[in-house]
């Protein structure tokens, strides 16, 4: 059994975290391109880290140019076994406020300019993203942003929009009274298809900043709101990051979910038909399945 290492992926006001024992900022190269930024490492509570700032220090990837792929395939190339996404939000629930933490455990994805596979011509894959998010991992985030002082709604439903301008107020309407969603946000697809594609146990913190368009009394969303309530939100996440070995065990034992596992029967490619450049690039996020003897 390995050794667990959290890839923590830092959304709007998390362009770092501090306390990090041996910190090292690391280029990692990746045949998906180079991801957002170079990726910090440590051992932090005692736990191995990697982290890496979604949209890159100083905020220079928009939501739809963030290399969503190569960023998870250099976290699976440092040995990262669960993700952690920490992402600001809008809200369509009254009762989800700003300052909230929202455990999410299911999307609806209306992205579109936006590679979302590892996989394609010459290795096509189908995983399941039914349930998208680790039950596991997320109980573990959810206790640990209590334990540091967070309000947390366990479950929830995020609209993916692929930006960067924010909702029109009848898209706001739509998303809330007729599909259901409980907040929206511009970058928490494909992040969880891919993790799930590159079998890494995946959870996502959404960090409502605002009330979307929709709520009568808060009017059209804000950018410098946004701002002030995601610093708070930034600090709140950091100290949950913090907290988060204490919910965790030490060794990655395999996921009573199957995270580990989502390629086991994916792969629809005969082994003779397969493509070898494609396969080369394939190395890290599919070379368990990939490298068995067949
Ligand atoms: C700062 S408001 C819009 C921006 O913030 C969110 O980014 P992230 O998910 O990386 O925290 C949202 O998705 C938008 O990209
Ligand atoms: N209202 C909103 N819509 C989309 N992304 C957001 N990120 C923070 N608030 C948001």
């Amino acid at each position: 059994m390995g050794e667990r290492m959290i890839g923590v992926i830092g959304g709007s006001g998390v362009y770092d975290i501090e306390g990090l024992e041996g910190a090292e900022w690391r280029e990692v190269r990746s045949p998906f391109g180079a991801p957002s930024d170079r990726i910090l490492t440590g051992t932090l509570s005692g736990m191995k880290m990697a982290f890496l700032p979604r949209h890159g220090r100083g905020h220079v990837h928009s939501p739809s140019s963030v290399p969503y792929r190569a960023n998870i395939d250099a976290l699976k190339r440092l040995g990262v076994t669960d993700v952690v996404s920490a992402s600001a939000c809008g809200s369509f629930r009254e009762e989800m406020a700003p300052g909230d933490f929202v455990i999410l455990d299911q999307y609806i994805d209306r992205t579109f300019a936006r590679e979302k596979s590892f996989f394609g011509p010459g290795c096509v894959a189908h995983v399941s993203i039914a349930h998208p998010t680790c039950p596991r991992l997320s109980a573990a985030c959810a206790d640990a942003a209590e334990a540091t002082g967070s309000r947390v709604h366990r479950g929830g439903t995020y609209l993916a929009m692929e930006g960067p301008q924010f909702s029109t107020l009848a898209e706001s309407k739509l998303y809330r009274e007729h599909w259901g969603c409980d907040v929206i946000g511009m970058t928490g697809m494909p992040e969880a298809k891919l993790a799930r594609e590159a079998e890494l146990c995946y959870a996502s913190v959404a960090m409502i900043t605002d009330y979307d368009s929709w709520h009568p009394d808060h009017g059209e969303v804000d950018v410098t709101a946004i701002i002030a309530t995601l610093m708070g939100n930034a600090a709140r996440a950091k100290d949950m990051l913090r907290a988060l070995p204490d919910h965790l065990e030490r060794d990655a034992s395999p996921c009573p979910h199957g995270c580990d596992r989502a390629l086991e029967y994916a792969i629809l490619t005969a082994p003779e038909a397969r493509d070898p450049a494609m396969l080369e690039k394939l190395d890290a996020v599919a070379g368990r399945v990939l490298n068995k003897a067949d």
